[in-house]
């Protein structure tokens, strides 16, 4: 674990992104996309392209993965779409939760640590795939890309999130993979958590304000205040 200031702070809550850090949804997404593409006549992409076409939500994911000549914002919407039509379906092909993750969470639900999941993900996917993989688990809050919040990174969306939880935003870790999610976290005034096992990798995440990079989900237990005896291992 990387801590860069060295303090012993403890933290009191989470909130979690969803895409690369809780759950591996990087095949599911990109065979979508593909499909879609493939019926448009556009050419696919790799899942290491949809590594960086990922996160900052579908209308992006889309753009991105459409040639140039096909971005019109007219073809946009029509792909985004079929995408989601396709998507719905086989949103849990290859779908898995990370390695550690589900033991993490229930290491917080027993110390009874306030979570919540924000993703750039449209809202109902994100509700479906929480629901799916983590039943046993309380998050306060499960909130995807809506018509109510701009998308990460703009902070709005998890200031609200930690104001309806009843904490003020430093006492959270704000744990994700991505650019997005440390430039949030850092706007949100939250203590921005890089996971090295995501679709970006440690060199994004430490570029883009990370404040403690851990590469396995147990190391997150110690910067919490309710189990600060957790043996990280
Ligand atoms: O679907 C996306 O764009 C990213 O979703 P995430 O915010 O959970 O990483």
């Amino acid at each position: 674990m990387n801590t860069d200031d060295g303090s012993y702070r403890r933290f009191q809550a989470v909130l979690f992104d969803l895409d690369g850090t809780l759950l591996d949804t990087l095949a599911d997404i990109g065979d979508s996309v593909n499909r879609m593409l493939a019926e448009y006549n556009f050419p696919g992409h790799t899942m290491d392209d949809y590594r960086r076409f990922i996160g900052n939500g579908v209308h992006m994911l889309v753009t991105r993965a459409l040639p140039l000549a096909g971005r019109s914002e007219e073809m946009i919407r029509a792909c985004v779409h079929r995408a989601r039509e396709i998507y719905w379906q086989n949103w849990n092909c290859k779908t898995r939760p990370y390695a550690g993750i589900v033991d993490l969470l229930e290491a917080l639900e027993a110390g009874q640590v306030p979570k919540a999941v924000l993703s750039n993900k449209p809202h109902d996917f994100t509700v479906r795939y929480v629901a799916a993989y983590f039943p046993g688990t309380t998050f306060l809050t499960v909130r995807g890309q809506n018509d109510h919040f701009p998308v990460k990174p703009d902070p709005a969306s998890a200031l609200d999130i930690a104001r309806q939880i009843g904490l003020s935003p430093s006492s959270f870790l704000f744990v994700g993979d991505s650019a997005v999610d440390m430039q949030t976290a850092n706007a949100a005034g939250m203590h921005a958590v890089g996971v090295g096992w995501g679709f970006r990798g440690p060199e994004e995440l430490l570029q883009n304000g990370c404040r403690t990079l851990v590469n396995r989900p147990s190391e997150i237990l110690p910067l919490l205040e309710c189990c600060q005896e957790s043996n990280p291992g």
